[in-house]
């Protein structure tokens, strides 16, 4: 592990450096890792190794076919609408669900073949609630030490590192069920972090949380990873989150990986496609250069919290989808304007992404997700 000053806020920029190529479609992720077997053998391994991953529930393909790797030290979102096959993914690379061996290696260990090895590098906070209601906040905490086998010795001193680094040392005495939903969250970040786990994996960190909450959740993250040099993997709906706080994202949609590179790589592919988009002659848009949809309006600010882009193009009822404009590639929508991740998304996705964004379970099981903590 990298001992950072704790003082600073956590880089932008994975400590390890090696070129990325923003990904284009249709091609597969062209990040450098894909490929295991590239690495050398001095080299270090990555923090997380997915090869063709897939998992399916009965004939339903949750994650289909998956390349990627999380080096040492970065923050890594995985970003897509419900449904996508985040959480499965996620999952997967855990040991909760389980693969054959050769598809996920975490810091070298095969998830399949070294599952215990695997675990003990590991924190993980859940989507679904992972906190004690009935217990105070210090004793949830003891109760992630003990599972995670934390030695006898050591547990009262990293107990108290765990809560103070999310700043719950004051509430630590108070029953959880008196915690806000921010406090909630932080709760389990403090049970995630008590093993000092090298690699810290959360899912949707920050939903249904207020915007201040969501920062504060986000600073305890960097504050703890500049500190220790910890991986974070985190899935997200929000976007924003993932411009500011990643430093490599991937674009997953119906279970695949659509794009992988830093936000800033993924918005200038996207800037080129539309130059080249622009540059050809005019015929009827058929190609995934412009975006065919308008973009998602921006949550309105009077929201209690912001509403994941995505979720707002989960079926409904009431609202039908929304209707393409015509377009042609030589006057691609919103061309001059700086894309956007979200406009990335759009671009890679496809249309399929407003209809058939995740079906009931997905948008009900986020749903949960914040009204739990909200
Ligand atoms: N236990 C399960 N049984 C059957 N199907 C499941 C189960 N869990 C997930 N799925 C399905 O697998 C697909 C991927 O779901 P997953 O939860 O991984 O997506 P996600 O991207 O994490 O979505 P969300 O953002 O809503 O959490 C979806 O079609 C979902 O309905």
């Amino acid at each position: 592990m990298t001992t950072d000053d704790p003082g600073r806020p956590a880089p932008r920029t994975a400590p390890v450096q090696a070129p990325t190529t923003a990904y284009e479609p249709p091609a597969e992720p062209a990040d450098r890792s894909a490929d295991a077997s590239a690495q050398s053998p001095a080299a270090p391994p990555d923090a997380v190794t997915c090869r063709a991953l897939h998992y399916a529930f009965g004939e339903t393909k949750a994650v289909d076919g998956v390349d990627l790797s999380v080096r040492p030290g970065e923050v890594f979102g995985l970003l897509g609408p419900n449904g996508a096959g985040k959480t499965t993914a996620i999952r997967c690379i855990t040991t909760l669900l389980p693969v054959p061996a050769g598809m996920v290696r975490v810091f070298g260990h095969d998830a399949a073949r070294e599952r215990m090895a695997v675990r003990r590098l590991l924190g993980y906070v859940p989507q679904q609630l992972s906190a004690d209601a009935g217990l105070t906040g210090r004793e949830n905490v003891e109760l992630f030490a003990r599972v995670f086998d934390v030695s006898r010795r050591e547990r009262a001193a990293r107990v108290a590192q765990a809560l103070e680094a999310v700043n719950l040392t004051e509430a630590a005495n108070r029953l959880a069920k008196t915690y806000s939903g921010g406090m909630i969250r932080r709760l389990e970040l403090a049970q995630a972090l008590v093993s000092a786990p090298r690699l810290l994996m959360l899912d949707e960190p920050t939903i249904g949380l207020d915007p201040i909450a969501r920062t504060t959740v986000w600073e305890h993250i960097n504050a703890v990873r500049a500190a220790t040099g910890m991986t974070v993997l985190v899935t997200t709906h929000y976007m924003d989150e993932a411009e500011q706080y990643c430093d490599r994202v991937a674009l997953m949609h119906r279970g695949r990986i659509r794009a992988l590179g830093t936000p800033n790589e993924l918005r200038s592919a996207l800037r080129a496609r539309r130059a080249r988009a622009a540059l050809a002659p005019t015929a009827p848009h058929t190609s995934p250069a412009s975006p065919p949809f308008p973009s998602t309006p921006r949550p309105s600010p009077a929201a209690p919290a912001p509403t994941p882009p995505f979720s707002s193009s989960a079926p409904s009822p009431s609202t039908p989808p929304s209707t393409p404009p015509s377009t042609t590639l030589s006057s691609p929508p919103s061309s001059d304007a700086e894309p956007t991740l979200e406009d990335v998304f759009r671009d890679v996705a496809g249309s399929g992404l407003d209809e058939q964004s995740g079906d009931f379970r997905d948008v009900r099981s986020t749903r949960r997700t914040a009204s739990r903590v909200g």
